[in-house]
């Protein structure tokens, strides 16, 4: 089935650093192409009926990583989907390459400074980030780079609306179904 799939039938996948903007993001490509948004963070949590800072807590981070993998699997091989997978996700190198096999990859890049600024917005909720250092934490977020090298598209989103953003992936997707498919 996978390889039948035209790049217009394709499910779009949204990586890049926790706060990034992929769920934010996707969220509103999803409404602007009528599409179904998956976020993989909200599956599992649901799943679990605990936020993720509590599933890391009670059956720890290496299942958490092993329901990921599972359910990337999954939605990634199902057409016209659009997914946020979590943070972390692509440091397991088989969800980098069944989602770079089967979808089309967006990597949300945004610049340490600019993320530093929405460190607020994500402590309470993002397990990974506790007990950290704002040090530790940039070493984390340029070490992390490394994974998200892959991709078919990078936006840049420094200082940009999330709506702009939004329209922006829009336009490039309709304008590489014109050329492509
Ligand atoms: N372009 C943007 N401008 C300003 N704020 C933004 C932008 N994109 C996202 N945000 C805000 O940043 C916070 C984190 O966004 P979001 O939850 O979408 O990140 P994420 O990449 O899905 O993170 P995670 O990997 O942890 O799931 C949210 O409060 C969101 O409103
Ligand atoms: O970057 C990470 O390792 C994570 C990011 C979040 O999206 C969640 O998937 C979880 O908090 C782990
Ligand atoms: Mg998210």
């Amino acid at each position: 089935m996978r390889n039948k799939m035209s790049l217009r039938e394709k499910s779009i996948v949204f990586i890049g650093f926790m706060g990034v903007g992929k769920t934010t993001i996707g969220e509103r490509v999803a409404k602007k192409l009528y599409r179904d948004f998956v976020d993989i963070d909200k599956e599992i949590e649901k799943e679990y009926n605990m936020p993720t800072s509590e599933i890391f807590k009670t059956v720890g981070e290496k299942v958490f990583r092993e329901k990921e993998k599972s359910m990337i699997s999954d939605y990634s091989q199902q057409s016209l989907k659009i997914i946020s997978v979590g943070g972390g996700a692509f440091l397991q190198e088989e969800i980098r390459n069944i989602c770079l096999t089967n979808c089309l990859v967006f990597f949300l890049d945004l610049s340490w400074d600019s993320w530093k600024e929405r460190i607020s917005l994500l402590i309470d909720s993002r397990p990974v980030l506790q007990g950290k250092t704002l040090e530790e934490i940039e070493t984390l977020f340029y070490e992390r780079q490394e994974i998200y090298s892959l991709y078919h598209s990078k936006i840049k989103t420094d200082n940009q609306e999330v709506e702009d953003v939004a329209d922006f992936i829009v336009e490039s997707l309709k304008t590489a179904w014109e050329i492509y498919d």
